[in-house]
Formats: structure tokens, sequence, C-alpha cells
């Protein structure tokens, strides 16, 4: 999952874009990358990095214009080297840049494309930077001197009609103006707000509303399911619908996991559907464990925090604050790698004696996908005395990958495949283990939003993929390509990789 952000605005948008990119850092913490426009100039800056990490006062200084766009990584395609960091560039036409939430599912066939037809070279192994080449592919198809509204839609038409997958994008075109779009089904999110200012109006594309309300821009709305809307470097905005077929089916471990609790997407809010999947799973609990035991509901932080809390009121039991955070460690699960991922959850959370000797504790989580997590959260609470330790999972069982956006490539990596649920919380160590019902799920999502969805793409709880283009023989190529094992032993081998950079102040 990553963040996207784009502002056309009257005065430097540096800063502001930098701003956004950290409320967004929860979406990708590999790399960022900031570009702006500047007369004819693009200004870029991209590393591997947290955002504070990546941009430096020299950078800021000299990301110049009022107009830019920017990203946070987690790869989910290609490696994870500095080269493939995002915004990507492209000098013809016009000069594009562009930055890419999501995953798409043909691009060893696009690139082949690319090459033998559009007679364009790709550098990475990123299918962010074949989706660039393919958007500037049909731009350039449309043969106009200058781009105009029109040109730009028509172009995504094409794109739409070409790439298959999750995408959401934000793109640049040097002295023009900012173009925004999502697939056809808005699987992943983007979202638009615009801010009056004395000298007009400025607007912001961003992945979740959270950034727009941290900048202080009015929501517009959410960009529509194969939607583009273009805002031009003298502030006018155009929008209009690109994809022929579209149906809203937005991913659902936005709303489980990635996404922050103090953003709508699509009209659901996550905080109250967080809240109304901790009611639900309380209510399949009770359910199943009339008589349980419980004497304390404890969250595993940070996300399950809305959940658990629900959870234990439902229950009626005691929610307690029984594991701590050290707030300088990021997400664990969208590190690169599993020793990193298991080093960090005890870097990141401590248990406190007090909440858990001699009690039955309920541990709530979000989601349950390698274990990593929940496998040592429930050693620990048994080394501070915890007498009976369940646990509870406000997701379903992850039992299949996904392919629009989150690294989750191999199957067998996840703790529920192959196993029940009996024999995951022996795997894990748990007394018993509740998952919440993929129905509950779904309407916890759904009831009592504002949105046009009926459903989510909730493949990886029940491996329909909305794209209808996966197969076995899809699966395979990617768990080959992506698993663990695989990334390990690139990693070395990536770093050398040739970097385009056109940042001078690189060492
Ligand atoms: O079963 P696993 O493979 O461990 O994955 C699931 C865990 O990873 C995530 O936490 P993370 O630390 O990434 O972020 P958070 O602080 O937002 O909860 C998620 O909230 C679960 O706790
Ligand atoms: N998580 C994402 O959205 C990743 C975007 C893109 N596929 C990349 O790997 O850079
Ligand atoms: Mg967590």
């Amino acid at each position: 999952m990553c963040g996207i952000v784009g502002i056309v605005g009257k005065s430097h948008v540096n800063q502001a874009i930098y701003d956004a990119l950290t409320v967004l850092q929860h979406r990708g913490q590999d790399a960022a990358g900031i570009v702006t426009s500047y007369g004819n100039k693009l200004c870029l800056r991209k590393d591997n990095g947290l955002v504070s990490d990546v941009f430096r006062t020299r950078h800021m200084q000299r990301l110049l214009g009022n107009m830019g766009i920017g990203h946070v990584r987690y790869p989910t395609a290609g490696s994870s080297s500095s080269a493939e960091a995002q915004p990507f560039y492209v000098n013809s036409p016009y000069g594009i840049t562009l930055a890419h939430n999501g995953n798409l599912t043909n691009t060893e066939e696009l690139a082949d494309d690319i090459y033998r037809e559009d007679l364009r070279h790709i550098n990475t192994t990123s299918d962010s930077e074949v989706l660039l080449n393919i958007f500037a592919h049909e731009l350039q198809e449309q043969r106009q001197l200058l781009p105009t509204p029109d040109v730009i839609f028509k172009a995504v038409s094409e794109v739409h009609k070409r790439i298959r997958g999750g995408y959401a994008v934000v793109a640049m075109i040097s002295g023009y103006g900012i173009v925004a779009f999502r697939d056809p089904h808005g699987i992943r999110p983007a979202i638009f707000g615009s801010r009056e200012t004395a000298t007009g109006m400025e607007y912001m594309v961003a992945s979740e509303s959270v950034a727009l309300d941290a900048l202080g821009y009015k929501i517009e709305r959410d960009i529509a399911p194969g939607e583009a809307i273009v805002i031009t470097e003298d502030g006018q905005l155009f929008t209009q619908q690109c994809a022929e077929h579209t149906e809203l089916t937005p991913c659902i471990f936005e709303q489980v996991y990635f996404a922050r609790p103090d953003s709508i997407i699509d009209g659901v809010a996550v905080y109250k559907a967080r809240l109304r999947m901790g009611e639900k799973l309380a209510e399949k609990i009770l359910r199943q464990y009339p008589d349980h035991d419980i004497d304390v509901v404890i969250p595993i932080p940070d996300t399950s925090r809305s959940s658990a809390l629900e959870l234990a009121n439902r229950l009626g039991v005691k929610y307690r604050e029984g594991f701590m955070k050290n707030r300088y460690i990021g997400r664990t699960f969208i590190m690169p790698g599993q020793q990193l991922r298991k080093k960090s959850v005890k870097q990141k959370l401590n248990a406190l004696d007090l909440e858990f000797r001699g009690k039955n504790v309920l541990l709530v989580d979000d989601s349950i996908v390698r274990g990593t997590t929940c496998e040592q959260i429930i050693e620990m609470a048994r080394d501070a005395g915890a007498n009976k330790v369940y646990f509870a999972s406000a997701a379903p069982a992850v039992r299949y990958p996904n392919v629009y956006g989150i690294d989750m490539p191999a199957k067998e990596e996840f703790i529920a495949h192959g196993r029940t649920t009996e024999e995951i919380a022996t795997a894990i160590g748990a007394d018993w283990l509740v998952y919440q019902d993929i129905d509950d799920l779904v309407s916890a999502c759904l009831e009592g939003s504002k949105t046009s969805a009926k459903s989510f793409d909730c493949s990886v709880f029940n491996g329909n993929y909305i794209t209808g283009d996966i197969n076995d023989e899809y699966f395979e190529r990617l768990s080959q390509l992506r698993n663990d094992a695989t990334k390990e032993g690139k990693r070395v081998v990536e770093n050398v990789a040739i970097d385009l950079h056109n940042d001078e102040t690189e060492s």
C-alpha cells in the first residue's frame, strides 16, 4: 500500500506535500519522493527511507513550484531499490511524472508490449514505471503539441483498456497540471479537496481524507472508480468518467488495517467501521462462548484499538491497555523481511505485567496475516503471568494472496494456510481463537455508512478476485517472485541497480 498526494497551489507546495506525506506515512515506510514543477523544470527528490529521512532542508529548498506530487512507498512489485522509489519520470511527451498506489496484474505482458509496440524502454522492474509509460504512450498517440483536458481524458480511457489490477494514480504534466485517476473498481482509494485562498482556489488529491483534513482542505469527494480529474496549473478543475464499465468495490483491507481511523474512504468512516467490527466480533464470541470467563480485553496497538474498545463494551468486560507501544517504531507488517518484522514486534510492544498477572485475557488484533505479531504477543502475555490467553481477530482468516497493492504474495507464508481455526490457535499458542465472519466484516463497513459501494474487494479472505484475470499460474509466478526468501536473496543485488535520480546531492 502506498500513499499518493498531488497539490496545485498558489504558492510553493513543497512543504504542504511533505506534510501530507507524513500524514500518509502509515501507508508506506520504505521510500518517499516529491516532484515539483517550476517553470519548464521538474525538481525531484526521492530515496529509500521515511519522509523525515529523505527530505533535508537542502532538498526542500530546491523543490520549487506551485504544483507537485508526492509518494510514500511500500513495494508490491519490482524491488525495494531506491531506483524504484516514486514519482517516476518520463520525458516524452510534455515531461510527465507519476505516483501510483496499487498493483498491476498484467505488468509482464504490458512491459513486453511497451517494448515491442510502443518502442519504449523500461529501466526498472516496477509496475508503476510501466503504468507511466502506458499513460505517456497514450498521450503521445493523441499527437497534440499541448495537452488539454480532453486529450488527457482520452489517454486515460485508453490506459483503462490496457492495464489490469488496482491503481490510484496521480501524475503531473510539466507546466500544465495534475491528473488523477482510479481503476474501474475503485480498489485503491483517492479523494480530492479544495482550499480557498486570497489569490484563488487550491486543489489537493490524496490517498486518504486525513491528509486533506491535516492540510486544511475542504473535502470535495472521492474520485469515482474509472474517473479522471485534471487540475490545471492556473487552478481549473475538469472531471470525466473514462472507463466503460465501473463498479465500486473498494479494498476492505483498507478498512481493516491500512487506512488511518480518522479517514473516510468512499463514504465509509474507518473509525466507525472498526467500532462496528468490534461489536460484531463480540456478538460472535457471546454466541460461541456464552459462559466465557474473560476478565479483561486488551488491544494489540495500534490498529486494533477501536475494535477492541467496542468489543469490550459489548462484552461488558474491562478494556485495558496491557501493551505499551514504542512510538518510534513503525508498522511491522509493512516492513520488508520476516526477520525484521519479528525483531520489531518485540522492540515495539511491551507487556504491563499488572494487567496480565493471574487473569484470563482476550487479546484483540485487527487481523492475523503471517502470525508474526500474535505469536509473540501471546508469549509475552504468558510471560507476564496471564492465566488464560484468548485471541480474537476483527477480520476473517487471511488465506489468499493480495494482488491489488498489498504485499501478501505467498499463501504459504500465512499462518492460516492449510490450518483450521483450532489448528491456528494451537500454532500461535492461544487457548482459543475467534475470527470475524466475512459477512459481519462487510456489514460492519456498510451499515450506517454513506457509501455507494454494495460490496468490497475481499479477495484475501474469500479468494474472489474482482478483476477476473487471476489464475493459479499467476499465483505461482507471484509467489516465486515475491516470497520472503526470494526478496531476501535479491536485496544485496538490488542496491547496485542503476539509479537515474536527477538529484545532484545524492552521495
Ligand atoms: O499477523 P501479522 O503478519 O503479524 O500481521 C498482522 C499484524 O500486523 C499489523 O500491525 P502493524 O504493526 O503493522 O501496525 P499497527 O501498529 O498499525 O497495528 C496488524 O495490525 C496486525 O497487528
Ligand atoms: N503498495 C503500493 O501501492 C505499491 C505501488 C507499486 N506497485 C510499487 O511497488 O511501487
Ligand atoms: Mg497491529
